[in-house]
């Protein structure tokens, strides 16, 4: 039985009795064989075809060119393809030059006159030999691919404001050194995206970058999580396992949520820190680690420490530098940035044609308290692009986790200045915050048409 035809060969040699003889027998084995006597069509032939082997006479006659030529022709094809897999034709055993060029990127070599099996199977290992190649091409392609994403994350960490622009100064200060980083913010105010960050431009970018949520963590099982365990060591302990102290050797461990660790493991952290070694729970080898330590919390330390649930000296040892991450209502000129993004982020993800957000609907959200951060303005964004069919959304497109939740400092009523626009402003808000953000019943209940009660969400900045 014949195996079936796979790969496409292209052979290139001065020969033309040769080529015929070759494409007779090799057309019964390849799904297409062309042949060519002239090489300096090659990068034509190349660009108009992929093909899995080439076969290349290197005119290996000593008196001739001592396969010079063949060599330029064989750079020639690595470079257009660097995948390329070439098997030299020489007609005579000349084997330094056939190594020489093997050393130069060429696959192997065939002699001439040659056996048709022994090229037959020199062939079909040089197909075998250009799938993997394209298997790793492939695999490398997507690995930059991913690196690019990574590099692009970096910057999708938005944000002009000037609290922001102090936070990129200390990332690209402290980058490079080794120095523990505390990060201290609200939820969802892009500590862990800073984290990954000073991983991504510190000299540990390629290796392991390990995330703890240690409030996600029974204390119980803090030292086996964290130092891993000997099979034995306990009850649940059926395999050996390595902690993630461990996993994070040579790279950056993030360990999140640090203010919700109780003083048991806290001490037991502590110790690491200072001896730079690990012990399994169950063993007593101790492990040197070699970790870039950057920790996070969106607890008060300082009043901890003060109420003695948070160690000082563990403190001490977590943050040589500290980044405090502004809350979003803290830089309000930052939120068209984010909203912009956000919008065309989604738009994309979903396919939509949404292009922005309203002036009305900015002021409102420049207004609100964003409770979540940047997390719920993201998730806000992505809800209203699903779901508006507008390409500018408004107002109502938004739902606001806590609608309440706004910036009332202005919103006092003065009986010395009775002024009927406040007034209006704040019926038209607590309509808004009864029915939810509901423009319709909230126009029901204040006796207005939708498109009136539209002008003054516009007019107030609603
Ligand atoms: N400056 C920013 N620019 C763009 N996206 C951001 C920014 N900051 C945060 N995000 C996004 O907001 C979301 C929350 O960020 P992240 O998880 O880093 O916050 P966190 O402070 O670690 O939250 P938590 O305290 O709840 O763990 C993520 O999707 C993140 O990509």
């Amino acid at each position: 039985m014949r195996t079936p035809k796979t790969g496409n060969l292209l052979i290139i040699d001065d020969n033309e009795d040769l080529l015929k003889a070759a494409k007779i027998f090799l057309k019964r084995h390849f799904v297409k064989v062309d042949t060519e006597t002239n090489p300096d069509l090659l990068p034509i032939l190349l660009h108009n075809e992929q093909y899995d082997v080439i076969m290349l006479d290197m005119n290996f006659t000593k008196d001739v060119s001592s396969g010079q030529e063949g060599f330029q022709h064989l750079d020639r094809i690595l470079s257009i393809d660097p995948s390329a897999v070439v098997v030299l034709i020489t007609a005579y055993g000349d084997i330094n030059l056939a190594v020489k060029a093997i050393k130069e990127g060429a696959t192997d070599f065939v002699l001439k006159p040659w056996d048709n099996d022994k090229l037959l199977a020199t062939l079909h290992s040089a197909l075998k030999l250009r799938q993997s190649k394209l298997e790793v091409a492939d695999l490398k392609n997507q690995q930059q691919l991913i690196y690019a994403d990574i590099d692009r994350k970096f910057k999708d960490i938005i944000g002009q404001s000037q609290a922001m622009q102090k936070v990129f100064d200390t990332i690209e200060k402290v980058a490079a050194t080794d120095a523990n980083v505390m990060i201290l913010g609200e939820n969802g105010t892009g500590k862990e995206l800073i984290a990954r960050a000073i991983h991504r431009h510190s000299k540990r970018s390629r290796e392991a970058f390990v995330g703890v949520d240690l409030g996600a963590i029974t204390p119980s099982l803090f030292e086996s999580e964290l130092f891993g365990h000997k099979k034995g060591a306990f009850t649940d302990a059926r395999e050996d396992r390595i902690g993630r102290f461990e996993q994070a050797d040579k790279g950056t461990l993030f360990l999140d949520e640090i203010g919700n660790i109780p003083m048991a493991s806290q001490s037991k952290l502590l110790a690491v820190l200072q001896n730079r070694t690990v012990t399994k729970v169950g063993s007593n080898q101790q492990k040197e680690i070699n970790i870039r330590l950057i920790s996070a919390t969106n607890m008060p330390l300082a009043d901890m420490i003060r109420e003695n649930t948070f160690r000082q000296d563990l403190l001490y040892r977590l943050n040589t530098i500290e980044i405090n991450l502004p809350s979003l209502r803290d830089r309000t000129e930052d939120i068209p940035l984010l909203t912009d993004h956000f919008i065309a982020f989604y738009s994309k993800k979903y396919s939509k044609d949404i292009r922005k957000a309203s002036d009305s609907l900015l002021k409102r959200m420049q207004k609100y308290q964003w409770p979540g951060n940047i997390r719920e303005l993201q998730h806000g964004i992505e809800r209203a692009v699903i779901m508006s069919n507008k390409h500018v959304l408004q107002p109502e497109d938004l739902f606001f986790q806590n609608p309440g939740d706004v910036d009332r400092s202005s919103e006092t009523v003065s009986l010395d200045h009775l002024n009927i626009e406040d007034v209006e402003r704040i019926l038209i808000r607590k309509a808004l915050q009864k029915h939810n953000g509901h423009i319709t019943k909230a126009a029901q209940e204040l006796g207005l048409t939708r498109s009136s009660l539209y002008r003054r969400l516009e007019k107030y900045g609603l």
